[in-house]
């Protein structure tokens, strides 16, 4: 079973050098963040802040920065879900959700059993390119959660769906992490999605960026399917209504 995991954020300061046509940018400068253990922080902000940047960051794949990023319990296992699906094409959709796994029966059983999970298992040896976006989003949930991850790092994953598609995909989010609670941090410019997920909403603005809004979340079901209860929190945290 996955141990849970917080998440310290210490960024003293990082920079993307000008380039040609482009000048530099202080995309943190002095940034703290610290993140529970289990739970869902939803990072909200515009366009070109720095979310993908920090995500980046704590993932490991970008490691051109000063500061650090240390975790509550050890080395905690993370799963990406990218902004776009990312499916590899020439592998089957179940192949792509057993991708993270050691190769072997074992793998592949875990696999399928996710790809159940989520829907998709009579289109397990379909390949990505007949899936529909919101089929290939579904595909990444598995791939994210079939490791059973400490850390559930999500950047916009649910966007270009229509509205009842990514209700559906949120709801599913939901059911997964209540079997396999996860630290997650999750990326959207949509702040009615923010509310309805969250246990605590992170808003950023600026450059370089700055946390301007801290507030705690938490919805219980009912509420959740109330348009306008979620209106009424996202006025009081000042996230626009
Ligand atoms: N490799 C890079 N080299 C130079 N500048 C970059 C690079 N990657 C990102 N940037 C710039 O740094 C800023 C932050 O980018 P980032 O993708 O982290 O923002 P974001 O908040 O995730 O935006 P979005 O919501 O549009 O995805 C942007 O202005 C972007 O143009």
């Amino acid at each position: 079973m996955a141990a849970m995991s917080a998440i310290h954020i210490d960024i003293a300061e990082k920079r993307y050098p000008a380039v040609a046509g482009a000048p530099a940018r202080d995309v943190f400068r002095d940034f703290r963040l610290e993140v529970a253990a289990n739970e869902f922080l939803v990072l909200l902000g515009a366009s070109g802040l720095g979310k993908t940047t920090l995500l980046n960051i704590i993932a490991g794949l970008d490691t051109a920065y000063s500061g650090k990023v240390s975790f509550g319990a050890g080395t905690p296992c993370i799963a990406y879900a990218f902004q776009s699906p990312r499916l590899l094409p020439w592998r089957t959709v179940l192949g792509n959700v057993a991708l993270p796994l050691p190769s072997g029966e074992e793998a592949r059983g875990r696999a399928m059993a996710m790809l159940g999970e989520v829907g998709l298992a009579d289109l397990a040896s379909a390949y990505p390119e007949r899936l529909s976006l919101g089929q290939q989003r579904r595909v990444a949930l598995a791939r994210a959660f079939v490791i059973e991850p400490d850390v559930l790092l999500m950047d916009e994953p649910f966007v270009s769906l229509d509205e009842a598609g990514a209700a559906r995909l949120r709801e599913l989010l939901r059911r997964l992490l209540a079997k396999r609670p996860a630290t997650v941090l999750f990326v959207t410019h949509d702040s009615r999605e923010a509310v309805e997920l969250a246990s605590r909403v992170v808003v950023l603005e600026g450059e370089p960026a700055r946390i301007v809004r801290d507030a705690p979340v938490g919805l219980s079901r009912e509420e959740r399917a109330a348009p306008a209860r979620i209106d009424e929190l996202r006025r009081a945290i000042g996230i626009g209504g």
